[in-house]
């Protein structure tokens, strides 16, 4: 603060560009110093986990992205990572399926459980790992097939159907829960780039979920769409939550509120409160998630 009242001058520019700055810092990032390396407020922890997660930490060459983060996601609850840009939501969803493998700079610390069995065990079969944790897109990106092909993709190479009709059921099945099955039933050979924005990403999640996975990693599934669409998505996300865990990273505060039972709030790489959706918008324990929430930075 000392710096920016010595810089204060008589010449109006100058005036002009400290009273930018002054504006700048107030919407800054606050810093990391509030944060306890490790320690989340609220209600991190689950009895009835699906992905038990203790001292997370990843790495892009010596860039440490995540700093020590422990959060259990417990079976069937749609959960929300929030946050400002680069605070690492992405990043740490990218861990529960191991999309981050893929990187060759990128290294995963901790203790990651799926089940109980290690996420990262040299001998799991990533392929099958990504069958049980499906992953929906920010961009919707079907392949340049059929619509019934993108939705019988998964399905074939994973050999669950033995007969054509079995495969049919299961394209039929997944385009119901996606809620597309009626705009497209007389179209199944149509190439899928062909539809809409909003009718791809819906697409992109009847491919994820016609191999059956247990979990499904949303990674701002509705950034590219229209309000409409978006609608849609966020209906869908309530009706597989019967079904299935969903993690989803989001930008829209709104969207966390009306999707997510519990929402988590990541600053700076560490995962900063957990707690119920509604105590998190209404009552943030910790002074960085108000701030947030309170659109004072991000
Ligand atoms: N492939 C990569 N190589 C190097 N650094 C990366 C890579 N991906 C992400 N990072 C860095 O890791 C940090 C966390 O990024 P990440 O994309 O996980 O954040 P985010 O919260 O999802 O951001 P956004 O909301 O903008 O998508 C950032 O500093 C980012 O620059």
């Amino acid at each position: 603060m000392s710096t920016l009242n010595t810089s204060i001058t008589t010449d109006t520019a100058q005036r002009e560009t400290t009273t930018q700055d002054a504006v700048s810092m107030a919407k800054e990032k606050p810093a990391e110093a509030a944060i306890e390396y490790g320690k989340t407020v609220g209600t991190p922890f689950a009895d009835d986990a699906k992905f038990c997660l203790r001292d997370v930490e990843v790495f892009y060459g010596d860039t440490q992205a995540i700093k020590g983060i422990s959060l259990d996601i417990a079976r069937n609850e749609v959960i929300a990572f929030i946050g400002p840009s680069g605070c690492g939501k992405s990043t740490f969803l990218r861990c529960l399926n191991r999309m981050n493998d893929s990187i060759d700079i990128c290294r995963v610390k901790g203790r990651l459980e799926l089940d109980g069995q290690d996420l990262y065990d040299p001998k799991r079969d990533v392929v099958e790992l990504r069958a049980r944790v499906g992953m929906v897109f920010q961009k919707p990106n079907p392949f340049p097939k059929s619509i019934y092909d993108n939705v019988a993709y998964g399905p074939r190479i994973h050999g669950l159907a033995n007969r054509k009709s079995e495969l049919d059921d299961i394209v039929e099945d997944s385009l119901r829960k996606a809620g597309l099955w009626n705009e497209v039933k007389d179209r199944l050979d149509a190439p899928a780039t062909g539809m809409s924005g909003g009718q791809q990403q819906r697409l992109c999640i009847a491919r994820t979920i016609a191999v059956s996975p247990e979990v499904v990693l949303m990674d701002e599934p509705c950034s590219a769409l229209d309000p409409i669409a978006t609608a849609k998505v966020e209906e869908l996300i309530a009706e597989l939550s019967q079904s299935y865990t969903i993690i989803i990273v989001t930008h829209s505060m709104q969207q966390a509120a009306r999707v997510s039972h519990r929402t988590a709030y990541f600053h700076l790489g560490h995962l900063v409160e957990v707690n119920d959706t509604d105590k998190v918008f209404t009552a943030p324990e910790h002074e960085l998630t108000e701030s947030y929430i309170t659109g004072r930075f991000g």
